[in-house]
C-alpha cells in the first residue's frame, strides 16, 4: 500500500472571499505504518482527511492509493469519525456488519468477519446489544470494528477519541496500539492533541495553520516492550517530551498559542 498526497490545495470560496484551508501538501504513508498528521484548529486537519476519504474534491493536485488517483469514497479507505457514527437501530454485529452487505459479502464470509473483528476489539459479549447500552469508548470500539472489517488498504481517523474523557482516551490509545499491532494495518489519524500523536505515531506531519501547511516531519522513535508496542510509561521518558516540546514549540511558533 502507498498513500500519496502530491501538491495538493484546498480553497473554499466564500461570503467573505477565498480560504485556503491547504496549501500545497505533500505526503506519503506506506503498508503498515501508524501516522498522525497534528495541528492547530483550522490546520485543514479535517479537511485533509476528508479529501484522502473522497468525501470532496481537492481545488489542485493529487491523491493516490497504489498509484490510482482518489476520485471519490472507495472499501480501500476506511473512516472513523469523532462522534459516534453508529446506526442506533442496529446491534453492534449488524452495525459491523452492515458494511460488508454493502460490499455484497456473502452471508457466511459476514458472520466470519463480524466474528473476528468484534474479538479483536474485545466485544463479543456485546454483538447483540444495541449502542445505547454502551460507553463512549465502547462505541468507539464498534466503529473500529466496522472499519476493520471491510478491510481497508489504509483506516483514516478523524480525532477518533476527542469526544472521550481523558482516562478512556488513554486506555483506546493503547487498545488502539496493540490493533494496529495484531492486523497490521496502515493508519492515518489526525489530531490536534500532540501527547496522543507522539505516543501513538511512527511518523507525524506537523500542519501550521490558516493556510495549513506541513512544517516538519518527525520520526517518532521510542522503546518498545517484548510484544513489539510502545509501552503506556514511554511517556515519562525525556525524549517523549523532547518530541512534545519540538511539535508544540512549532505549533506555537506558527500560532502565538499552544494547540494543546
Ligand atoms: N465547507 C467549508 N466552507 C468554508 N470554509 C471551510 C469549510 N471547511 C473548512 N473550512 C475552513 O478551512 C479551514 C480548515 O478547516 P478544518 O476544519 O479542515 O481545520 P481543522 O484543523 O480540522 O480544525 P479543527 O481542529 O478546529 O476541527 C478553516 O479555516 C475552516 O474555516
Amino acid at each position: 500500500m502507498h498513500l500519496e498526497v502530491s501538491h495538493l490545495f484546498k480553497e473554499f470560496p466564500t461570503k467573505h472571499g477565498t480560504i485556503r484551508a491547504l496549501d500545497d501538501i505533500n505526503l506519503h504513508i506506506e503498508t503498515g505504518e501508524f501516522v498522525c498528521a497534528v495541528g492547530a484548529s483550522g490546520s485543514g486537519k479535517s479537511t485533509l482527511l476528508r479529501l484522502i476519504a473522497g468525501l470532496e474534491r481537492p481545488t489542485s493536485g493529487e491523491i493516490s492509493v497504489d498509484g490510482a488517483r482518489v476520485i471519490g469514497p472507495g472499501s480501500d479507505r476506511g473512516m472513523v469519525f469523532q462522534r459516534y457514527t453508529l446506526y442506533p437501530w442496529l446491534s453492534v454485529a449488524q452495525n459491523v456488519e452492515f458494511g460488508l452487505k454493502l460490499q455484497g459479502l456473502p452471508r457466511l464470509e459476514r458472520r466470519e468477519r463480524v466474528r473476528y473483528y468484534l474479538d479483536i476489539v474485545g466485544l463479543t459479549r456485546f454483538a447483540r446489544a444495541h449502542p445505547k447500552a454502551l460507553s463512549g469508548g465502547m462505541k468507539q470500539r464498534v466503529a473500529i470494528a466496522r472499519a476493520l472489517a471491510c478491510e481497508p488498504r489504509v483506516l483514516l481517523m478523524d480525532e477518533p477519541f476527542g469526544a472521550l474523557d481523558v482516562q478512556t482516551k488513554e486506555t483506546m490509545q493503547q487498545f488502539l496500539l496493540s490493533i494496529w499491532r495484531r492486523t497490521g494495518t496502515t493508519i492515518l489519524t489526525i489530531t490536534h492533541d500532540i501527547e496522543e500523536a507522539v505516543y501513538l505515531a511512527q511518523r507525524i506531519y506537523v500542519l501550521s495553520a490558516q493556510p495549513g501547511r506541513v512544517q516538519r516531519e518527525v520520526h517518532v522513535q521510542l522503546p518498545q516492550d517484548k510484544t513489539g508496542l510502545r509501552p503506556f510509561s514511554a511517556r515519562g521518558l525525556p525524549r517523549f517530551n523532547d518530541y512534545r516540546e519540538e511539535i508544540a514549540g512549532l505549533l506555537r511558533g506558527n500560532s502565538g498559542a499552544l494547540a494543546v
